[in-house]
């Protein structure tokens, strides 16, 4: 895929990452591509292990060490990068980028934060210190950044240290520190994993608004489509560390999942209005990395499937500009005159 870097907050290009396990190298990451538009929200989705972390990891150049990156391309906001150079050049240029233009929102927020220092403080250091406010005009943002955040009598929490705070506060803390420097990109891993439903329904707000708010364009990721629904304005899909599906209208795949994974993940996906309905679970588990093989790495799991899904790599053949669907039997469609899915394997 080549896509025109003009003007998007990101672009990813063929992203293929390999891990050094036990001296054996595994492909975690093959050929992941897709783009973000300015103010546009992309849910990256996928269940655990796809390759999502990974994904993430890979834009901030926050790898673990045993992880190369054997091809890819990036572009956020008009600077392109290699991402197979691991010079100090490329690793200071792209720690650059980490708190300027691309914030990261973490699921656990009690690691992202420091226990021993006011919260005020955490969300405004950085800042402060690089654009040299003084102590008093750092205080009046800090106050200002946990209004934006939805911290109602944000004067009395300044203070206080993360562990008088409840969970949900501590995110939005952590939301707010994030989104300090006025970031073009935020990215988001699963932020809403350790809260509660309420709380999950507010942050989920929260993120609609600041996408208002600071004209910013989100990255996030998320093993449920159903936050991805509520969220998201188009959307990836992720299966053992390969792009199945992906969409930039939301509504395309939820209307017409063409990949007979991103149609499981939908049916396995709860309904809230329907209480009595029955959740559909895929059968079988997600390869791990040393089962992965050639062809389309869901195949072993797909009721479509046939011998040419086994072997080769799997084109996109969705036709459709905006559009990807690696699958060769899609859903739905005609092959050999007979609807797939009306017969097996
Ligand atoms: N440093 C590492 N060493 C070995 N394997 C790793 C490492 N990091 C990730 N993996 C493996 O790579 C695959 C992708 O991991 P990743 O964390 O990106 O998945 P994920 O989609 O984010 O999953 P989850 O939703 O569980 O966080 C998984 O099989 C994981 O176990």
């Amino acid at each position: 895929m080549t896509v025109d870097s003009t003007g998007e907050p990101l672009i990813v290009e063929g992203l293929s990452l390999a891990l050094d396990i036990g001296g054996v190298q595994l492909n975690a990451l093959r050929d992941v591509s897709f783009s973000l538009r300015p103010g546009e929200a992309r849910g990256l989705v996928g269940e655990s292990g796809s390759g999502k972390s990974l994904t993430l990891r890979a834009i901030l150049g926050l790898l673990p060490p045993n992880a190369r990156i054997t091809s890819g391309r990036m572009v956020v906001a008009g600077q392109e990068f290699d991402l197979t150079r691991t010079d100090r050049d490329h690793r200071r240029r792209i720690a650059r980028l980490r708190g300027a233009q691309i914030a990261m929102i973490f699921q656990e927020p009690g690691v992202a934060l420091n226990p021993v220092v006011p919260v005020g403080r955490q969300i405004v250091d950085a800042v402060a210190r690089r654009n040299g406010l003084t102590k008093r005009a750092a205080r009046e943002y800090a106050l200002h950044l946990m209004e934006l955040v939805g911290i109602h009598d944000a004067a009395a929490k300044i203070d206080a240290y993360p562990f008088e705070l409840s969970g949900g506060l501590k995110q939005r803390v952590m939301i707010a520190a994030a989104v300090a420097g006025e970031p073009q990109l935020i990215l988001c891993d699963e932020p809403t994993t350790a809260l509660d439903v309420t709380v999950q329904k507010q942050i989920l707000s929260l993120f609609t608004h600041l996408r208002d708010e600071l004209h910013a364009s989100l990255l996030y990721v998320t093993h449920d489509l159903a936050v991805v629904a509520q969220l998201c304005d188009s959307v990836t899909v992720l299966y053992s560390g390969e792009v199945m599906e992906s969409s930039d209208d939301l509504r395309a795949v939820f209307d017409g999942a063409q990949h007979p994974y991103t149609e499981a993940l939908l049916h396995s996906t709860p309904d809230v209005d329907r209480i009595e309905q029955r959740l559909y679970s895929i059968p079988g588990s997600a390869a791990s990395l040393s089962d992965r093989t050639d062809g389309c790495q869901f195949a072993p799991r797909c009721e479509y499937a046939r011998d040419d899904c086994r072997t080769g790599s799997i084109p996109d053949t969705s036709g459709t500009p905006g559009r990807v669907v690696r699958c060769l039997h899609k859903v739905g469609a005609p092959a050999d005159g007979v609807p797939v899915g009306g017969i097996d394997g």
